[in-house]
C-alpha cells in the first residue's frame, strides 16, 4: 500500500502549522521527515495515522494493506510506550489479543517478530531488565506483529545513546533488507536520515512546507558510518536547515 499526501495543511486556531504538503510514500520505502523544532513533523505523522484530520488537503491510501494486516498504520514512539508489568512476549501479545488472535497463531507471530528484531531468548524478560535499545526493539517487534502497511516512526532512536543508536540503525537496515517495510520516519538526526531514508523530506520552519526532497539511491545495506556520499548529503541537509534551526531555537527560547 502506498500513501499519498495531497495538499495537506493545518492551523490550530490562528496558528498555521503546516502548508501544502504533497508527498508520495511508496510501498517498501523509508521516507524520512526532517525539519527544525516545531515545524510540524509529529503533527504530520498524526494526520498520516488518522489520529487527527488536517484542515486542508487529505491523506490517501493507495492499494491494499498486506494480507492479514491487523493495523495498517502503526506507530513507534521515542519513549517505547511498552507496559512495564508485561514481559517482552506479553507486550507483543497484547496487540494480538486486542484483535482476538490466540494460541498457536500468537506464538508463531511472536516468535517471528522477536527473531526479526534480535529478541529471541528474551521472551520472559520484563522491561525493567532491558536496556533502552532492547525496549525499543520490543516496541518495533510489537509494531511488526500487526503486519502494518506503513510504520509511522516518531524519533524512534532519539532517547538512545549514540552507540545504541548505531546498533539499532544496523538492526533496522537488516530488518528492511530481509523484508522491506514501508515507513514514514521522523527524526532530528540527519545521520539517521541519510542512513535509513530512501528519500528525505526537508520541511521549513513553521508553517512547515516542503523545502526539498532528497533522494538517495545507494542501497541501505551499502550505507556505512563515515561514507563520503552520505556525509555530503548530510552536509547539504544541514545547509538547508541551519539558519531555520537557529531561528526556531531562538523562538522557543523567547517563548
Ligand atoms: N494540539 C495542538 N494544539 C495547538 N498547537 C499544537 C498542537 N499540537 C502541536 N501544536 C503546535 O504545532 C507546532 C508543530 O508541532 P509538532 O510537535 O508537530 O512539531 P515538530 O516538528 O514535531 O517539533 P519537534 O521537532 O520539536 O518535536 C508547534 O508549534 C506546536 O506547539
Amino acid at each position: 500500500m502506498d500513501l499519498r499526501l495531497e495538499g495537506v495543511g493545518h492551523a490550530y486556531d490562528t496558528v498555521t502549522v503546516l502548508e501544502d504538503i504533497t508527498l508520495d510514500v511508496p510501498s517498501g520505502h523509508i521516507v524520512c521527515i526532517v525539519g527544525p523544532s516545531g515545524c510540524g513533523k509529529s503533527t504530520l505523522l498524526r494526520f498520516i495515522g488518522g489520529l487527527e484530520q488536517p484542515t486542508k488537503g487529505r491523506v490517501v491510501q493507495v492499494g491494499s494493506p498486506p494480507p492479514g494486516s491487523l493495523n495498517p498504520l502503526t506507530y513507534v514512539f521515542q519513549d517505547f510506550a511498552i507496559l512495564p508489568w508485561r514481559t517482552v512476549e506479553g507486550n507483543v501479545s497484547l496487540v494480538l489479543e486486542d484483535h482476538g488472535i490466540k494460541g498457536s497463531e500468537t506464538r508463531e507471530i511472536i516468535s517471528d517478530v522477536l527473531a526479526r528484531t534480535n529478541l529471541t531468548g528474551f521472551e520472559k524478560a520484563l522491561p525493567k531488565q532491558l536496556s533502552g535499545g532492547m525496549k525499543q526493539r520490543v516496541a518495533i517487534a510489537r509494531a511488526l506483529a500487526v503486519r502494518p502497511a506503513v510504520m509511522l516512526m516518531d524519533e524512534p532512536l532519539s532517547a538512545l545513546d549514540s552507540q545504541t543508536r548505531e546498533l539499532l540503525m544496523d538492526d533496522l537496515v537488516g530488518l528492511w533488507t530481509r523484508t522491506p517495510f514501508t515507513s514514514v520516519y521522523v527524526t532530528h538526526n540527519l545521520a539517521e536520515a541519510v542512513r535509513l531514508g530512501h528519500s528525505i523530506v526537508v520541511l521549513s520552519r513553521r508553517p512547515g512546507k516542503i523545502r526539498e526532497i532528497v533522494t538517495l539511491d545507494k542501497p541501505l545495506e551499502d550505507r556505512q558510518l563515515g561514507d563520503t556520499d552520505l556525509e555530503k548529503t548530510q552536509k547539504h541537509l544541514w545547509s538547508l536547515l541551519r539558519e531555520e534551526a537557529r531561528t526556531a531555537d531562538t523562538e522557543l527560547l523567547d517563548g
